[in-house]
């Protein structure tokens, strides 16, 4: 049995192969699930110790509607349905998906024995609504040449960006996840000079260094989704993108997913680059990416896989217990946390 707030395989290391999952269950699939989630590590160790240095790991996420008919309430506080964002030219959308498999190994075959092993499980009560292969592109780059994942935290730092922590103790020790699948306009990007790319990335493409504050413009990828507070405190998530596509269907993509403790952080991101920061200055990557997905689900601990009553009480418990919130105070009445007064580097 796994140690109580032990995590998923969320910073796994760095992978050449992934299978992005997200299914969505049948009315009446919930106890199909409910047998499943206890056996997902054990399937995991069965399929991956045939090759153990290929690292096999499976991350499995609950979004919000499963959640409900699994569980009931109260949610893990940062669980509620993707948030679609409409900005003056981009909208972030946000599509079906009760679970979330995040499939990582050095070789292919693995991560595909484990989705199939996965989903014959769920046969007749639940459907792929997304499947995505992705493969390591040369040194680390994404479809649109750059290296991709540079700056997201590695160690202590990334335990830190990943956890929830006391102030949701129920829940403690898991993660939220968001997925988005972005389709490139290659042709648009390849007509750009390099140093254009490079003004919208804010790196440079060849050497990965990043350039300059007095260069890098306000609506390039970097600077939108650099969130400092005003106390200095930079916020990070935990990336592990992959390309993906095919070439008959002439489709070039990112599939983007960031691992956090604190959803309003990565929300932040989103409506940096959607809305624009300010509104209207949106990121100058989306001019050439569209995002066709967009979800949100809770990675809970191995613990809680393995059996969630212990953590279901807890949040009971705990709910039961909380005073009525104070006008003004607490959570923002539409579930956020509140993270206003999150400011990009530089512009507080
Ligand atoms: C088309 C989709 C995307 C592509 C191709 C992409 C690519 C990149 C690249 C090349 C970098 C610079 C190197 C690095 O530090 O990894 C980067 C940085 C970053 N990206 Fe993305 N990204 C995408 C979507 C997103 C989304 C949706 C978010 C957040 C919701 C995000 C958050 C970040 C963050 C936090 C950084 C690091 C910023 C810093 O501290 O320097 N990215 N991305």
């Amino acid at each position: 049995m796994p140690q109580q707030g032990q995590p998923q395989d969320v910073l796994a290391p760095p992978a050449t192969a992934a299978i992005f999952l997200v299914v969505t269950v049948r009315p009446g699939g919930e106890d199909t699930v409910r047998g499943l989630l206890p056996d997902i590590a054990g399937l995991t160790r069965a399929v991956g110790f045939r090759s153990p240095e290929d690292g096999l790991s499976c991350v499995t996420g609950i979004g919000a509607h499963l959640w409900d008919r699994l569980y009931g309430p109260p949610r893990p506080a940062g669980l509620h349905p993707f948030r679609t964002l409409t900005g003056a030219a981009h909208t972030a959308v946000s599509t079906p998906g009760d679970l979330l498999f995040h499939l990582r190994a050095r070789r292919p075959d693995l991560c595909f024995e484990l989705a199939r092993r996965l989903m014959s499980r769920l046969a007749g009560h639940a459907d792929v609504a997304d499947e995505v292969h992705g493969f390591r592109y040369f040194d680390e780059r994404d479809l649109l040449g750059f290296v991709d994942g540079t700056e997201s935290p590695s160690g202590p730092d990334g335990v830190v960006a990943v956890t929830i922590g006391d102030d949701d103790p129920a829940f403690t020790g898991g993660s939220y996840v968001v997925v988005q699948k972005y389709v490139h306009d290659m042709r648009g990007w390849n007509a750009l000079p390099v140093e254009a790319q490079e003004l919208a990335m804010g790196r440079e493409k060849l050497s990965d260094i990043e350039l300059p504050d007095a260069a890098k413009p306000s609506n390039s990828h970097v600077a939108l989704n650099t969130i400092v507070d005003p106390d200095g405190t930079q916020h990070q998530i935990v990336r592990d993108n992959m390309p993906f596509g095919s070439i008959g269907a002439d489709e070039f993509g990112t599939y983007f997913i960031g691992y956090v403790g604190r959803v309003d952080v990565i929300e932040k991101m989103l409506e940096n680059m959607f809305i624009g920061d300010p509104p209207g200055n949106h990121d100058r990557i989306l001019d050439f990416s569209t995002a066709v997905t967009g979800g949100l689900f809770f990675v809970p601990t191995a613990d809680f896989l393995d059996d969630p009553s212990p953590r279901l009480a807890l949040a009971s418990a705990t709910t039961a217990a909380e005073p009525e919130p104070e006008p003004g105070g607490g959570p923002a009445a539409d579930g956020s946390l509140g993270i206003g007064s999150l400011r990009r580097n530089g512009t507080s």
